[in-house]
């Protein structure tokens, strides 16, 4: 659907987009995530035609969009900012775009009440759109785009305003539309839990260049980098020496859990350089209670901090001979205590968990 093949953006010198190579599938819910200024909103802006590309090209359906300005896109943006005309009603803000629609006008506030529908606003054009909450504004700007039909959606951190509660009903409800609906939605946002609940695939990005695209899983269980793993949840990181290697794998000696195999398609794609390192998530160690059967592989430590959540608990565990803690969260069960700081705890861990970086 849209083909990004070396695109680079400079801004006089600054060099904010360096080659990007990748394509948007037709129907998919894709993101664009990333930390403040590594390029994502650029990105989204030479889909829509706002941004001229110093070099490369962008294609949507197979065609070369340089010469194509932003109105003949069949592209429709989002705002973050909710950039709907306040003095108007909800129904002439959603009609905006259809202004020189040829339709009479029975026919065009059909089109309004359904893509009020669409978004869970039935019933609301005759409001006054200042009259609207922050998430309703938000609906109101969403079904101004829907109404356009466009082929793709582009959304540029549409819900970063709003509060949790509503964001995280936004988010499924956007989820759905965008399956009901069956239109290419391109995402930017900086919170990378929102991109991996909402997407198909995702591009991670930073300083001008996607780091890895994947699908969500994939990108959680196997980073390429440090860098992407650091970003996208939370990594433990230990210190590693590698004793062997062949085609069936690396042998290590990992500081806190001692020698260990990890299988080829444990080992991430992009080598830094940098000293080794196994890296796991925290819910791929386990706290092993008194009187719990030993694990296959067992490593012990202590409590150094207890972080409840009330459904979960993040421990933080001094392993024995490694000075900076590892993060471990535990589902709390009923009628199972929670742990104290300083107690001394065994862990079970599972070999096919961890990523070798280096
Ligand atoms: N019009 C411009 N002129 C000069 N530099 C720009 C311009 N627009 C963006 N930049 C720079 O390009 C880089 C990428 O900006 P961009 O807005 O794409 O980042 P982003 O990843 O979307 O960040 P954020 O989440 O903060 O919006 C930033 O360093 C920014 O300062």
């Amino acid at each position: 659907m849209i083909e990004f093949r070396e695109v680079q953006k400079y801004y006089g010198d600054y060099h904010a987009l360096r080659g990007i190579t990748a394509t948007i599938r037709a129907g998919e819910f894709f993101s664009l995530l990333g930390p403040s200024g590594c390029g994502k909103t650029t990105l989204l802006r030479t889909i829509a035609g706002f941004e001229d590309i110093s070099s490369g090209a962008v294609l949507i359906d197979g065609k070369d969009m340089s010469n194509v300005p932003a109105n003949r896109r069949p592209t429709n943006m989002v705002f973050q900012s909710y950039a709907i005309f306040p003095h108007l009603s909800v129904a002439e803000n959603v009609g905006f775009g259809l202004r020189r629609d040829p339709r009479s006008k029975a026919e065009k506030a059909k089109a309004v009440e359904e893509a009020l529908e669409m978004v869970g606003l039935k019933g609301y054009g005759p409001r006054a759109a200042h009259a609207m909450s922050g998430g309703q504004r938000q609906r109101v700007a969403l079904a101004r785009a829907l109404i356009l039909k466009p082929k793709v959606l582009l959304l540029d951190e549409p819900m970063s305003a709003l509060d949790k509660k509503i964001r995280e009903q936004m988010q499924v409800e956007l989820m759905k539309l965008q399956r009901e609906l069956g239109i290419t939605f391109v995402l930017v946002t900086h919170d990378q839990e929102e991109a991996l609940i909402m997407s198909d695939r995702i591009a991670v990005m930073f300083d001008g260049e996607i780091a890895q695209l994947a699908d969500p899983e994939t990108l959680y269980r196997h980073p390429d980098s440090r860098r992407v793993a650091d970003f996208i949840g939370v990594m433990n990181f230990l210190p590693a020496t590698v004793t062997g290697e062949s085609g069936a794998g690396v042998s290590l000696d990992v500081a806190g859990l001692g020698r260990l195999d990890v299988a080829p398609d444990q080992v991430a794609a992009t080598r830094t350089g940098g000293e080794p390192a196994v890296g796991f998530r925290p819910e791929t160690l386990t706290l092993l209670y008194e009187g719990q059967p030993a694990a296959a592989h067992e490593a012990a430590g202590i409590i150094d901090e207890v972080v409840y959540y009330g459904d979960m608990t993040y421990y933080d565990v001094r392993l024995d001979g490694v000075d900076k803690p590892v993060r471990i969260s535990m589902r709390n069960v009923f009628g199972r205590p929670v742990l104290d700081v300083g107690t001394r705890t065994r862990i079970g861990w599972a070999p096919g968990a961890l990523v070798l970086f280096r």
